[in-house]
């Protein structure tokens, strides 16, 4: 086992709406990365995917807050930090994210090299010009991406182009930990392939040590991931090796995540095409029991009672009351 690069424990945000309401969309997380790996996080839209990524950057600006839990990167508890402690020791240094639809929010008027100097002048100001744009043309060059992009405006790239140069921007100063949000989504199949690939290369060359890719299409993560997380209603409701999670899912909602989708893969062609009938909780005021309890389709009457905890099943943990032999023998008739 390698060592533990990130360490999240009862992590527990929420944003506060102007009417001072609260939304709890990271509701007591627990998770552990090794250096290494890789982890995917699906869940459908609002389940809190992003809002874990912000939180584990401790990006606590309004609305988002800090309530309780721990974040330790590279062994460091980053919630004992300041703010300044975090800009200049943790972030893009030990851990970096790539928010979604990062590519559109690039300064148009600026060339791509000014990005990597601003970044260079906060982190290493001992640093000339020059030296920044060799050591940047070097790096692109090293991960298949023309150093002649330095020199460009975002808006003269095609659209994979930018997504991989925001890449290779936001791990320029080799992050322990890359989190990039749905880094694929809006680009044809070829830029997603090279998206992932260039994600990959950074893994193998060792400019970051370990990667969680978010997304709402699990079967993509299958090609990408070690691990995948399924979140939902702002807990982590099952976790295991993506193969598992991909062909053998023991939650009913990631067997339902399984069912919903909508194109198909090879080795996956016998899924059905089913959306999840109904909708996610309510964040403000999440329900008793189960979360999931009125959208699964075996929930019985204890499913609304009291707190359900996880459950370990050999290497895996999943959040429901049942056993996996009860589990399977509900999945098994059902295709039957
Ligand atoms: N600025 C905000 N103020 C109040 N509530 C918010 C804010 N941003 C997000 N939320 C709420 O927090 C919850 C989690 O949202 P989040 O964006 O983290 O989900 P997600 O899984 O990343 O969804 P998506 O895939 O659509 O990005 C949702 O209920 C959302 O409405």
């Amino acid at each position: 086992m390698g060592k533990n690069i990130l360490e999240v424990g009862r992590l527990k945000t929420y944003y506060k709406t102007r009417l001072k309401e609260k939304v709890h969309a990271v509701d007591g997380v627990d998770f552990v990365l090794e250096e290494g790996k890789t982890l995917g996080i699906a869940g459908e839209s609002g389940c809190g995917k992003s809002t874990l990524a912000l939180s584990l950057m401790g990006f606590y600006f309004p609305p988002l807050h800090y309530n309780s839990g721990s974040i330790v990167i590279n062994g460091t508890d980053i919630m004992k930090l300041s703010k300044e402690q975090l800009r200049l020791q943790i972030s893009g240094r030990e851990i970096a994210y790539i928010p979604q639809a990062a590519m559109n929010a690039l300064n148009p008027t600026l060339r791509i090299i000014r990005f990597i100097e601003d970044i260079m002048k906060e982190h290493k100001p001992e640093l000339t010009k020059k030296q920044v744009w060799d050591m940047a043309a070097e790096r692109f060059e090293t991960l298949n991406l023309s150093p002649s992009v330095l020199n460009s405006y975002p808006n003269e790239l095609s659209g994979g182009m930018k997504q991989r140069t925001v890449i290779a921007i936001s791990s320029i100063l080799n992050p322990k930990v890359l989190i990039a949000d749905e880094p694929t989504s809006a680009l044809d199949v070829t830029s997603q392939k090279a998206v992932i690939k260039l994600m990959k290369d950074l893994l193998a060359k060792g400019f970051i040590k370990s990667l969680v890719f978010i997304t709402h299409e699990l079967p993509l993560l299958y090609h990408v991931t070690d691990d995948i997380m399924v979140m939902y209603a702002g807990e982590i409701v099952e976790r295991g090796t993506a193969r598992q999670m991909i062909f053998d899912p023991l939650h009913p909602y990631t067997k339902k995540l399984m069912g919903s989708i909508i194109v198909p893969e090879e080795g996956m062609k016998e899924h059905k095409l089913t959306a999840i009938p109904g909708a996610p909780p309510n964040l403000k005021k999440v329900p008793e029991g189960c979360r999931f309890a009125d959208r699964c389709p075996y929930v019985q009457d204890q499913c609304r009672i009291g707190k359900v905890e996880n459950r370990v099943a050999d290497d895996r943990i999943y959040r429901c009351l049942f056993d996996t032999q009860t589990l399977k023998g509900w999945y098994d008739n059902e295709q039957e």
